[in-house]
């Protein structure tokens, strides 16, 4: 089936689909946690412990640490106390204390102690990289392949990055219509969209199709921009969807976008995920120099609830993402602090489908 229609939502929620793969590393990692680190444990002994004093005793980054709290948060492994979300801050995320179900199940002096469960997986790579990664910060390279670049690197050979837009692609032409059709009244005077690292251009392409009068310019680096031409052509959009090549980090974008039409959205789809801390605030200042006054900028992504405690598919999603990228999962709370150190008013989120969502700044 290869329907090019742009206005042809499915019937159903393919949340379930996409959890199984979204959450395949999770197990590893909390496997890392357990067999590594023997971190619940430790744990027990030290209740009340903030994320940089888990970090200095385990001689853990800050990223990874974080996206493996919350996982145990969203699982019920773990309480936590105090999270100033709305002032994240790398080393502050609350005081964590283990849960009933930490302390009976993963406690190596517990009775009911589950370790041995996962030993099977033990010697597995992913998780022997998610070791690596607590203690470097450092991404894994794609799918734990002992000779392959990480996610970032591997996105520049051509084979690679056509094989992986073809991943974003398919999950896109039901996220987008459905982000579409729910920006529609937000969008109703805005006139150019700008698409930050558009992937395939499919978020574009449904935009313009549910905003009939919005034009849009994808922004993408090589060699994903061939093929953001080539599929704005077979949807036959050329005319209202243009392409950018460049770097978004080293590109100044007003300098860049000089001969373009002035942009009253910028959209980041699943960008700003890929990227530490600073990389991401980077790319909103960005946004926010580019927009005008009252100019509106769409984060849409799976995101972390306020209390960093859920949605656990998207909390298990962020062990995929942090085990290949320099990202994770955000909170609703880690955005407004980004957005607010640009300028941006805050903003609420609101969810679409797939445990996917978005927030809306305006200037
Ligand atoms: C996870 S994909 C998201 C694609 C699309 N927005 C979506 O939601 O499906 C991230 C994209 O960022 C692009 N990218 C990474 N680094 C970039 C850079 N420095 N400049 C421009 N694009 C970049 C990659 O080529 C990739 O297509």
């Amino acid at each position: 089936m290869n329907d090019l229609r742009l206005n042809n939502l499915p019937q159903s929620d393919p949340a379930n689909v996409l959890r199984f793969r979204d959450r395949q590393y999770a197990a590893d990692l909390i496997g890392a946690a357990i067999i590594e680190f023997d971190f619940f444990s430790w744990l027990q002994d030290n209740p009340r412990s903030s994320l940089s004093v888990i970090c200095e005793h385990f001689d853990w980054h800050a990223r990874p640490a974080d996206v493996l709290l919350t996982l145990c948060r969203a699982s019920g492994f773990i309480t936590s106390e105090e999270i100033c979300d709305g002032n994240y801050r790398a080393d502050d995320s609350g005081l964590s204390s283990l849960s009933i179900v930490g302390q009976e199940h993963l406690t190596s002096t517990s009775p009911w102690f589950l370790g041995p469960y996962y030993q099977p997986i033990a010697d597995s790579k992913i998780l022997k990289d998610f070791a690596s990664i607590l203690r470097t910060g450092k991404p894994a390279n794609w799918q734990a392949k002992s000779d392959g670049a990480d996610w970032h690197e591997s996105m520049k050979d051509p084979q690679f990055a056509r094989s992986f837009t073809g991943l974003m692609n398919c999950r896109g032409l039901a996220l987008g219509q459905h982000l579409a059709k729910s920006l529609i009244p937000k969008l109703s005077e805005s006139k150019h969209l700008l698409d930050v690292a558009g992937g395939s251009g499919i978020y574009s392409a449904t935009m313009v199709a549910h905003n009939p009068h919005l034009r849009a310019t994808v922004w993408e680096q090589a060699p994903v921009d061939a093929i953001v031409r080539s599929e704005i052509e077979r949807y036959g959009l050329s005319e209202k969807v243009s392409i950018f090549s460049g770097d978004m980090f080293s590109n100044d974008w007003q300098t860049s976008l000089s001969n373009a039409p002035a942009m009253d959205v910028v959209l980041m789809s699943n960008v700003l995920h890929d990227w530490d801390w600073p990389e991401a605030q980077s790319l909103i200042n960005k946004a926010y120099a580019l927009l005008p006054p009252k100019g509106t900028l769409v984060i849409h992504d799976a995101i972390i609830n306020a209390e960093k405690a859920g949605p656990l598919a998207v909390a298990e999603y962020s062990a995929l993402l942090m085990n290949i990228t320099q990202g994770k999962c955000y909170s609703v709370g880690e955005y407004n602090s980004m957005l607010a150190n640009a300028g941006f008013q805050p903003a609420e989120f609101q969810s679409t489908i797939a445990d996917r969502g978005f927030m809306t700044a305006i200037k």
